[in-house]
């Protein structure tokens, strides 16, 4: 099955044991959202949007997967199915605040430059975009994502459409999400992403959190643990240990064996992880209603499932200020015993200088 939105074949077959793909980074993209597609189809400049979610839904098609090779871009195409229908799949989504090398870490895990990455005064990715390689005997898919995660980002994805093609690019759910910080930089902005997290999918999704440090280099081949023990940033050292300590640094611009070994330490830590839930991904309701619906018209799902985000007040709009509405009730559910308390002492205060205040027997 090829790409209906193909212009031009691809030159030879790019597939192999170590190859990486890129789906729907832009226009003009390769059609690759489901990597085989790659080798032989190219999207047109018209929607890569549609076309990621083309690909999503015939990837979804038919067969019935084993839990560690599930994924929602398997191909019917059994042509497709050759050189991969053995891998194992691990699903990556990389997410922290803008700037702080995401897609140059996507690029590194993929071993190859796919996601767009520059030094940039404004956010550098637009949309989500997903890649994959073979490593290790695991189909690795990366899902890069801009900034969907602070306040800001939230305000451009008001009816949470970027959050669900996030979902639906990751479906049935991540392996691990890499929570990317730079070395040396964790600020207010990171803490912000990181409640964004947590807010998109929920706290539990910390247990399958690795916080991945970019410029490594900046270690001077000290050692990140003590780094991480030593500092005095004191929300950095919560959220290591909230990832059960799971760290990693990588250098983005090591290239070759030194590349190589850093992107192996990183994927080495997540295939743990994995093993650890028994290849089971992280899921949640958002995730259960894609897989549902994987038959379904992809730009239908996307639909309703932006719709379900927004229910949870994570749009703006009338689900932005229910979402504000409904945190407020809740701060004032939690405030009520310390307001009863604060209540009660100034009754208490008022009877007594009532007492005070009133003359004795004689
Ligand atoms: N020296 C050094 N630079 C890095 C490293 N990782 C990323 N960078 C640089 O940091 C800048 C931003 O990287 P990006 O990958 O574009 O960051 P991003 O988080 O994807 O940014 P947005 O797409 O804008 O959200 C680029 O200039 C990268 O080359 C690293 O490990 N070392």
């Amino acid at each position: 099955m090829s790409c209906p939105f193909k212009s031009a074949p691809l030159g030879p077959p790019s597939l192999g044991s170590e190859t990486s793909s890129l789906c729907c980074a832009g226009r003009n993209s390769l059609c690759t959202h489901n990597p085989r597609h790659s080798t032989r189809s190219q999207v047109s400049a018209a929607n890569s949007r549609v076309c990621h979610h083309f690909c999503w839904k015939v990837g979804m098609g038919g067969r019935k997967m084993a839990r560690d090779e599930e994924n929602a871009y398997g191909s019917q195409d059994p042509d497709d199915q050759q050189p991969l229908a053995q891998e194992r799949r691990l699903r990556l989504i990389l997410a922290g605040r803008t700037g702080v090398g995401k897609s140059a870490t996507g690029n590194s895990i993929l071993g190859h430059r796919l996601f767009p990455s520059r030094l940039a005064a404004t956010p550098v990715t637009r949309r989500c975009a997903l890649g994959s390689r073979s490593w290790a005997g695991w189909r690795v898919e990366v899902t890069d994502t801009p900034d969907l995660f602070t306040a800001q980002g939230r305000h451009a994805d008001p009816d949470c459409t970027e959050r669900a093609s996030c979902y639906l690019l990751s479906a049935p759910g991540p392996h691990a999400l890499l929570l990317v910080t730079q070395l040396g930089r964790f600020t207010t902005q990171d803490e912000e992403a990181v409640r964004g997290v947590r807010e998109l999918f929920g706290a539990g999704v910390l247990a399958r959190a690795v916080l991945v440090f970019t410029r490594r280099e900046d270690l001077e081949g000290g050692s990140l643990h003590d780094y991480v023990r030593a500092t005095d940033n004191r929300a950095l050292r919560a959220l290591a240990a909230e990832c059960g300590g799971r760290v990693c640094a990588l250098d983005n611009r090591a290239e070759g064996a030194e590349r190589d070994a850093q992107v192996g330490e990183l994927l080495a830590l997540v295939e743990r992880l994995a093993l650890e839930h028994d290849g089971a991904p992280f899921t949640d309701d958002v995730y259960g209603l894609a897989w549902a619906r994987r038959h379904a018209r992809p730009d239908d799902t996307l639909r309703l499932v932006a719709a379900r985000l927004a229910a949870r007040g994570l749009g703006r709009g009338w689900g932005g200020q229910w979402g504000r509405g409904r945190r407020w009730l809740e701060a004032a559910r939690r405030g009520w015993p310390l307001a009863l308390l604060l209540l009660g002492g100034a009754l208490l205060f008022v009877l007594l200088l009532l007492h005070r205040g009133a003359p004795g027997p004689d």
